[in-house]
């Protein structure tokens, strides 16, 4: 049997290449896919297939995803935690720089004194020393970033900064301990997103895009910062009321606002500098990413194993030789396990291995079982009310 997978963006041949053709077929046009394989592609308004076993999203983010609504129809949503965060860290220290140093204006001036002033020779020489002063900016040692999310990127920028000299404040109300781990003792954690704003310099976001950090730099919060204060945003668009930035911008309040989600308002303005989603973009990061996302993607499909999905638990087992398995998605509701249990022992099969998670409203069992099992017993698995898909793996 091999499984069909739908291409919606470019993947690094990295990852592709790990994809064993006489298991999986792999194209852009696929009618009956029985996983996607995305970055960005939007599947908001994506009519599901019946086919459909997965989706892999070979990045971080996964608001373009109705990751509830897979959930709710047994379609694990899978993402590469961390593949890409050293790619964005190195961006937003890049754009701590091009905002203290004022660097965009000034190669625009430099290159206007060419291109459009037509200077050379020494009236090029002097126009730049006479113009330099326009564009003198601040070093960042000494000066205090607020990190908000102290996740894979946030801990990585929070480190990075603290590296170059920085003050370090972090805001993360649910970091893990893993990442608590990993964040340097020096960077202190503050308990509210007020007093980060009120005692940084520049702030980063390094949250999901979800319905509570929708819209979280406010208005209200923007007047709470330091005056000729920084933001960073490579998390998402959303997170942030640009129309109050901008707003923020204008009046001298902040300094610069550096984001990878240009609008058609950000772009335009002198003090914004958007750049074409570009945090994910380099050759290292789409391979980690693309490696991940497959190797994710074709455990679950050809063993049944869940790692790193954002809407079902993880659940990982080792195959048993002689044993053939069973992969049951379910309502997370009592009696749920009695009830397959069950229907396995009314068929004469004896459980080799058994696991069953639950995540929020929804559960996910792998059952090995001893021999070969009938055809109907899926039919039978998926008679119990509550039961969502089940599938020999
Ligand atoms: N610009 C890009 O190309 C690019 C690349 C990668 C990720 N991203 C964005 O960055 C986000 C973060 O990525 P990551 O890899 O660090 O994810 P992550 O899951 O490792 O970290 C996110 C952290 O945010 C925290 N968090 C959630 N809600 C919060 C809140 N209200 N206040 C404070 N902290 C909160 C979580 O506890 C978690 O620790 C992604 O969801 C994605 O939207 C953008
Ligand atoms: O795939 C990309 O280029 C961007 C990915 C990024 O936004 C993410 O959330 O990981």
């Amino acid at each position: 049997m091999t499984f069909a997978i739908q291409t919606l963006n470019a993947i690094s041949p990295l990852g592709l290449e790990r994809l064993d053709r006489s298991r999986f077929d792999v194209g852009t046009d696929i009618p009956e896919p029985r996983a996607l394989l995305l970055r960005s592609a939007d599947l908001h308004s994506y009519e599901v297939p019946p086919s459909l076993y997965a989706v892999a999203r070979a990045g971080a983010g996964t608001n373009n995803i109705p990751v509830d609504a897979m959930a709710a129809r047994g379609i694990p949503v899978f993402n590469t935690p961390g593949a890409n965060a050293n790619a964005v860290k190195e961006l937003v220290i890049a754009g701590m720089l091009l905002a203290a140093r004022n660097l965009y204006h000034a190669a625009d001036y430099t290159k206007n004194l060419v291109a459009e002033q037509h200077l050379s020779g020494k009236e090029l020489d002097q126009q730049v020393e006479a113009g330099k002063k326009a564009f003198a900016g601040f070093e960042l040692p000494g000066r205090t970033l607020g990190v908000i999310g102290l996740g894979a990127i946030g801990v990585l920028v929070a480190n990075a900064a603290q590296s170059l000299g920085m003050k370090v404040l972090g805001y993360d109300p649910a970091i893990t301990v893993e990442r608590a781990w990993q964040l340097s003792p020096s960077v202190e954690q503050v308990t509210s997103v007020e007093e980060l704003l009120a005692s940084s310099d520049f702030i980063t976001l390094h949250v999901p895009l979800i319905e509570a950090t929708q819209g979280l730099v406010s208005a209200e919060r923007i007047a709470t910062m330091r005056p000729g204060s920084v933001i960073l945003n490579f998390a998402r668009g959303g997170i942030v009321d640009e129309a109050a930035v901008i707003a923020a911008l204008d009046s001298g309040h902040l300094h610069a606002y550096v984001n990878d989600f240009p609008t058609e308002a950000g772009s335009i303005h002198p003090k914004v500098i958007a750049l074409p989603h570009l945090g994910a973009s380099t050759s290292e990061a789409e391979d980690n990413c693309a490696v991940m996302a497959v190797d994710q993607l074709t455990d679950f499909l050809l063993h049944g194993n869940i790692r790193n999905s954002v809407n079902f638990p993880t659940v990982v087992m080792g195959r048993t030789p002689g044993t053939t398995r069973l992969a049951i998605f379910n309502e997370n509701k009592p009696n749920m396990i009695g009830q397959i249990t069950a229907v396995l022992a009314e068929a004469g099969l004896n459980v080799a291995e058994f696991t069953n998670r639950a995540r929020g409203d929804y559960a996910y069992t792998l059952v090995d079982v001893e021999g070969q099992v009938e055809d109907d017993l899926k039919a039978s698995i998926l008679a119990i009310d509550g039961i969502i898909r089940a599938r020999k793996v």
